[in-house]
């Protein structure tokens, strides 16, 4: 069986004597996209650098393609470990033309043969004729995609892209980010994509990491983190939820807004939280389902997004509705919650 392309076991990173990478086990497969996701802080983007070989790991080990580059007593530097490295700010070389920061890591190869990589790197993104052009004559995702042609253009295994969309605008970034992940797909490398947006998270990888204060919390397809999340703090992650409360009495979940289907980890008289988030609700004709006071609202395009609170709940609930809705602010409408696929979590775990 052929070795991942990345494998870390245990990796452990310490600044100032606390661990800010803990002990981290994942493997990437040849070819495969993942997506490296969590709030800021949390040790992504070391994650990513004790991959490139610009830290070393306090404890554990990181192999690629089945060899090890950092480990007790190995460690193997930056440039010789085949990883390309796409930053959040591109780090072009400002005095070099966009021809020769893309054959800048291509030293290996005759000044003939550089250049026609360089040419069909330059080509593949569509910048062909920007080759003489300098970093500051280009826009931010012109820039990205120079980057791109650098970090790919030695063939590495594993390219490695920390936050590398975030400067484009929302627009623009999911443009340059489906060509980007295309191109890496066509050139069979394998791929780490940091990012602190679980949308970009779930849209591009074939799987996700979460982190959480150094830790990998779950890691999976974006559907299993979606569906199934392992914690509340997974399920809020990766979409806005509102926590109910609830109890479990009789088999079922009895909560302010029905009854729902009890998880078998809860025991008869045991306090849960469903964590309801907004395709899951919906508004019903005045009559049926719960009254709820409208308290916010926004329009989204296709339809609305709205904040509703209900009597004995602290926090509002969120629903959306497709097409145009004349609803106010304090109008008092009525909602119903399907009643499988919650996600319920026990309280105090
Ligand atoms: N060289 C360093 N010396 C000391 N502390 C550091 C160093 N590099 C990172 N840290 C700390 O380690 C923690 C994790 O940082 P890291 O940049 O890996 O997080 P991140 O998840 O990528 O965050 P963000 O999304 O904000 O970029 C932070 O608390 C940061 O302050």
């Amino acid at each position: 069986m052929q070795a991942p392309a990345v494998r870390l076991e245990a990796v452990t990173k310490l600044f100032d004597g606390r661990a800010v990478v803990d002990e981290v086990s994942l493997d990437v497969a040849s070819r495969e996209i993942l997506s490296l996701v969590g709030a800021s802080g949390c040790g992504k983007s070391t994650l990513l650098r004790l991959v490139s070989g610009l830290e070393r790991p306090d404890g554990g080990a990181v192999s690629l393609a089945g060899e090890v580059v950092a480990g007790p007593s190995v460690f193997v530097e930056p440039e010789r470990r085949g990883v390309g490295f796409i930053f959040q700010d591109y780090a072009l070389f400002p005095h070099l033309t966009v021809a020769r920061n893309v054959r800048y890591g291509l030293q290996g190869l005759s000044a003939r043969e550089a250049a026609d990589v360089a040419d069909d790197m330059l080509e593949r993104v569509g910048l062909k004729e920007f080759g003489q052009r300098y970093p500051h004559m280009l826009s931010g995702g012109e820039q990205q995609r120079v980057a791109l042609a650098r970090a790919l253009a030695p063939k590495p295994r594993v390219l490695l892209l920390d936050e590398p969309f975030s400067n484009l605008d929302r627009r623009l970034g999911e443009t340059v980010r489906t060509r980007t992940l295309a191109l890496i797909r066509e050139l069979g490398a394998a791929a780490i994509l940091v990012t602190h947006d679980p949308q970009e998270a779930m849209a591009s990888g074939d799987r996700v990491a979460l982190m959480r204060r150094g830790r990998l919390v779950q890691i999976g397809r974006p559907e299993d983190l979606y569906d199934r999340p392992a914690s509340r703090e997974a399920a809020d992650f990766f979409a806005a939820a509102t926590p109910v409360p609830g109890r479990r009495v009789d088999g079922h979940i009895e909560t302010r807004l029905g009854r729902f289907r009890a998880p078998d980890r809860v025991a008869d008289g045991g306090e849960v939280a469903v964590y309801l988030r907004a395709p899951h609700v919906a508004l019903t004709a005045p009559g049926e389902g719960v009254e709820a006071r409208l308290v916010g609202m926004s329009f989204v395009g296709d339809g609305y997004e709205f904040l509703l609170q209900v009597d004995g709940l602290d926090e509002p609930i969120r629903a959306r509705s497709v097409g145009r809705n004349d609803a106010k602010i304090g109008d008092v409408l009525h909602i119903c919650v399907r009643p499988d696929d919650q996600l319920i979590f026990p309280v105090g775990l």
